[in-house]
Formats: C-alpha cells, sequence, structure tokens
C-alpha cells in the first residue's frame, strides 16, 4: 500500500459489524438437513451416498480438513471411504485410484484434497474425475455448467458463500459484487454465482490497480485473496455485506500460531454484516461438501442428467 492511501484512510471505530454471521451453526444446521435427506434416501432407494476422500502426502492442514471431512459424512449417515497415498505417489498411481472409484457403484463423489504433491499434474487428476461424482466441482464439465447455468456441481466454498449471503441478502438483482481473487476453487466459480443472481461483478486480483476503490464502491465485498488482514474498514461502504474466504495462519506473540481471515474485521462496525474467521466459510465448505455428495448421489441413482442444486430439507 502506498503512503498516500495510509493518509487516505479514514478513522472508524473499532467495533463489532451489526451481524456476525455464524457459520458454524449455519453448517451444523445444513449437515442436520442433509442427514433427514440421506437416511430418506436410504428408506426409498437402499441406497446410501458414499465419498471416497483421498489424500496424498503428509499436509498438516489438509490431514485436518480431510478428517473433518469424513467425521461430518458420518454424521450425516453418508459413508466415507478414506485413500490415504504417501506423499511419493505417482500420478499414474493417483489416475488409476481415481479410474476404480469412477468404476465402483458405492461411491457417489469423489474428492482429490488439494494441494497436491509437486509431482503430481492436479489438473490432469482432476480431469480425470468422472463429472457426475466430482463433488468439489472442479471439473471443466462442472465448470462449464456453472458458466453457462446449466445445473451440476458447485465448488463447495463458493456455494458456501452463497449460502451465507442469502442468511442476510433477500434480493441480489443490481447489486455491486467484487470479489478480490481470481481462483480456480474461489474467486472464478463465486463471480459466476453472483453474476447468475443479477449481481454487476468485479473480479479483482493481484495486478488490479486501485483496489480499494473499486472495493468502496461495493454492496457485497468476497476476500479471497490469502492475504491477512488486506480488507481494511476503511475500503467498505456503510451497510456492506462482506464475506471472508481468507485463511491465514499468523505468528502470535507468545510464539503460536493463529488463523486469521483476509479482512479486519475489528474495523467493520459499518458493515451491515461479515463472516468471521474462523467460524465463517470454512465450515460451510464441509457442509457444501455433503450437499454435493448427496446431489450426486440423487442423480446417478435416479439416472437423471446433473441437476440444479436442491435446497436440502
Ligand atoms: N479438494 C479440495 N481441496 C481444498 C479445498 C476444497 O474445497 N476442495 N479447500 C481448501 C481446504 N478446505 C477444504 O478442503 C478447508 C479449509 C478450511 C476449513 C475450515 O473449516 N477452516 C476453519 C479455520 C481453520 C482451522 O480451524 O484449521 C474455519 O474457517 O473456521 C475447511 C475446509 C483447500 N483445499
Amino acid at each position: 500500500m502506498g503512503s498516500s492511501e495510509a493518509e487516505a484512510r479514514i478513522d472508524l471505530p473499532d467495533v463489532r459489524p451489526s451481524i456476525l454471521i455464524d457459520g458454524t451453526a449455519l453448517a451444523a444446521g445444513l449437515v442436520t438437513r442433509i442427514a433427514a435427506d440421506v437416511a430418506t434416501m436410504v428408506r426409498t432407494t437402499g441406497v446410501t451416498p458414499g465419498l471416497a476422500v483421498v489424500l496424498v502426502g503428509r499436509d498438516p492442514a489438509s490431514d485436518i480438513y480431510v478428517r473433518r471431512k469424513i467425521a461430518q459424512t458420518g454424521k450425516a449417515g453418508m459413508r466415507s471411504f478414506e485413500h490415504r497415498l504417501s506423499e511419493e505417489t505417482s500420478e499414474a498411481e493417483l489416475l488409476a485410484l481415481i479410474g476404480q472409484l469412477n468404476a465402483d457403484d458405492a461411491v457417489h463423489g469423489i474428492l482429490v484434497q488439494l494441494p497436491l504433491p509437486a509431482q503430481i499434474d492436479a489438473g490432469a487428476v482432476l480431469d480425470a474425475i468422472a463429472p457426475a461424482k466430482d463433488v468439489d466441482g472442479f471439473h471443466p464439465v462442472n465448470v462449464g455448467r456453472l458458466s453457462t447455468g446449466t445445473g451440476g456441481l458447485v465448488p463447495c466454498t463458493p456455494l458456501g458463500c452463497m449460502m451465507l449471503l442469502d442468511t442476510v441478502i433477500e434480493e441480489y438483482r443490481g447489486l455491486k459484487a467484487v470479489v478480490i481473487g481470481k481462483s480456480n476453487i474461489v474467486g472464478k466459480p463465486v463471480a459466476l454465482l453472483l453474476l447468475e443472481r443479477e449481481c454487476t461483478v468485479t473480479v479483482t486480483h493481484i495486478a488490479t490497480r486501485n483496489l480499494p476503490d473499486i472495493v468502496r464502491g461495493a454492496d457485497i465485498v468476497v476476500a479471497a485473496a490469502g492475504s491477512p488482514a488486506l480488507v481494511r474498514g476503511d475500503w467498505i461502504k456503510p451497510g456492506a455485506v462482506v464475506i471472508d474466504v481468507g485463511i491465514n495462519r499468523v505468528p502470535r506473540e507468545d510464539g503460536g500460531t493463529r488463523i486469521v481471515g483476509d479482512v479486519v474485521t475489528a474495523e467493520l462496525g459499518h458493515a451491515r454484516a461479515v463472516t468471521p474467521v474462523p467460524g465463517g466459510v470454512g465450515p460451510m465448505t464441509i457442509a457444501c461438501l455433503l450437499a454435493n455428495t448427496l446431489q450426486a448421489a440423487g442423480d446417478l441413482v435416479s439416472g437423471s442428467r446433473p441437476s440444479h442444486r436442491r435446497q436440502a430439507g
């Protein structure tokens, strides 16, 4: 940030936003509704939705997320099939496993935890997952369906962002939305989902000039830059809704670490609503994975074309 930007910063009170959207509670409610739908599916079709979770290597954060995904799958009454592969796994070995999972009728959803070790081309692996089982929504077929608004499986974090926004926004039409970050996992798909609701969407990224000024015009801000405390209070228009997707581990004074988002929430007393980190988008990402697995199982059992997302419950 240049010194002129720092000088331009308005002094805003260090107070809490009027609403802190509780992602943990929203996710728990969603999992409960999914569990009821799973029970109905089991009773009416005899099929239990099954999720294959593939973890390659020993990344500690990935290990935690995979454990949480498996625990939540069990909570929803689904089956999980855990595949933990060594850090040295080759791309060919991983592709062979994906081929087996694609052919396995007990598996309705396949998830390969990212990031993958350097020797594996993540794009090739994601492309190998059958689109109908691609519960992460990363396969080009699902990306294409999202961009044309023709159903399919939607990436979990963007889906979670929209569900969080839905708790405070009734009418999206005409609202100005600014997405910070252009990743395939969050920035681009969330921009498409906002566009689908007829928001006027601006996608910003590392090379965007005058980012604070662009954000200042937004009614909705989705911060997915992976940059701790990037978005300050004086970037946010009074009454805006802010979704913080950042999960950044930063040092604590006592030598440990803590997780912070991309947004300085304490400076957002003038915002209408903000998601906290932790406890905002993260838990929704996992709950939406279960929603996608239920959707995939429903479509595979009925033999139908990929559906538009059903609302659980
Ligand atoms: N195949 C995928 N890989 C990755 C994805 C993904 O959606 N699919 N997203 C991230 C990791 N991720 C899920 O996989 C994920 C990240 C964070 C959280 C979460 O609950 N975070 C907590 C805070 C962090 C913590 O407690 O450790 C929170 O926000 O409350 C859930 C899932 C990259 N890889």
